[in-house]
């Protein structure tokens, strides 16, 4: 069964009637991943706003984004309120917008958790240690007291990621959420997404321009490139049996960089190493 229908999306910009996105169709099943993969400005952000209903006036929107039977593109602000952080949450590129600086982890936690759930303050604040467990946290007493300036991007990340298990949604879209994180610490904020998958049997849309993060992550992929949907299947489909040219660059852009990436740590581990030491 399909968490998320998307059907026939466009999206104008109304100032120039400029389609940024053009008639795309998805969906999204239950507990699987699917990973949206593009170059910078094919339209991964503008897709996945349009999904939580944010964009602003300038945009057109057409189409259907059906979501636990409901066209999200007709709801009132009203209704989408009652669905974003509950049903769908978003996880987003730098964590730190998502936090108010003037508060601490905790009392960000405890009101999140007490505006979506039914549950008392006590509870809340259990919950919020909990999840953070959950997220292989450590001294978590400390964590709760720090205000988001005091954590790195990559605990903030690890924050967010915790907040949408206690909170259990349908789906979760997360719009690049290890790019602002160092690798070291994205390689961790990956195996949280695995977690969070087996944990609450959440549906996930999860957009990179990483294809390495998606191979691991995803069980279908999309490629996106100017505002078109231009290849879509099992992830093991696209990378293996992929027919489109710009699938093929986005690879082979991959497979480049990963072995220079290997050239440059064996150099460093082999000749590098010897001149440090000379
Ligand atoms: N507020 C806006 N006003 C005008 N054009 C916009 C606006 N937001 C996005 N666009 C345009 O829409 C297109 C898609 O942008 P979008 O942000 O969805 O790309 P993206 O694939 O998410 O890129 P990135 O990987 O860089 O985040 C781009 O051409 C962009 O310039």
């Amino acid at each position: 069964m399909d968490i998320l229908e998307v059907k026939n999306l466009e999206v104008i910009l109304k100032k120039n009637n400029k389609e940024i996105i053009k008639n795309i169709s998805f969906s999204i099943g239950k507990n699987s991943c699917v990973g949206i993969l593009g170059e910078s400005g094919s339209g991964k952000s503008v897709t996945c706003k349009s999904i939580l209903n944010i964009l602003n006036d300038n945009f057109r929107v057409n189409g259907e984004i059906i979501f636990n039977g409901k066209n999200l593109i007709d709801c009132t602000e009203k209704e989408m309120k009652n669905i974003r952080g509950k049903q769908i949450c978003m996880i987003l590129q730098n964590p730190m917008t998502s936090f108010d600086p003037l508060f601490t982890i905790q009392n960000q936690m405890v009101e999140t958790f007490l505006e979506h759930l039914d549950i008392s303050s006590k509870e809340a604040l259990d919950l919020a240690k909990e999840s953070l467990e959950k997220m292989r946290m450590k001294e978590i007493d400390a964590v709760l007291k720090k205000y988001p300036h005091e954590l790195s991007g990559g605990m903030l990340q690890r924050v967010m990621i915790a907040i949408a298990i206690a909170l259990k949604p349908k789906l979760i879209i997360a719009d690049e959420p290890t790019t602002a994180i160092d690798s070291l610490n994205q390689k961790d904020i990956i195996e949280e997404f695995k977690i969070l998958k087996n944990e609450i049997a959440v549906s996930i849309l999860f957009v990179t321009h990483d294809l390495g993060i998606l191979s691991y992550l995803a069980d279908k992929l999309i490629v996106m490139q100017n505002g078109k949907i231009v290849e879509s299947g099992t992830t093991a489909e696209i990378i293996n049996n992929h027919n489109h040219e710009h699938t093929n660059f986005l690879i082979e852009t991959r497979r480049t960089l990963m072995k220079k990436f290997k050239e440059v740590a064996d150099w460093t581990l082999n000749e590098g190493e010897n001149k440090i030491y000379e």
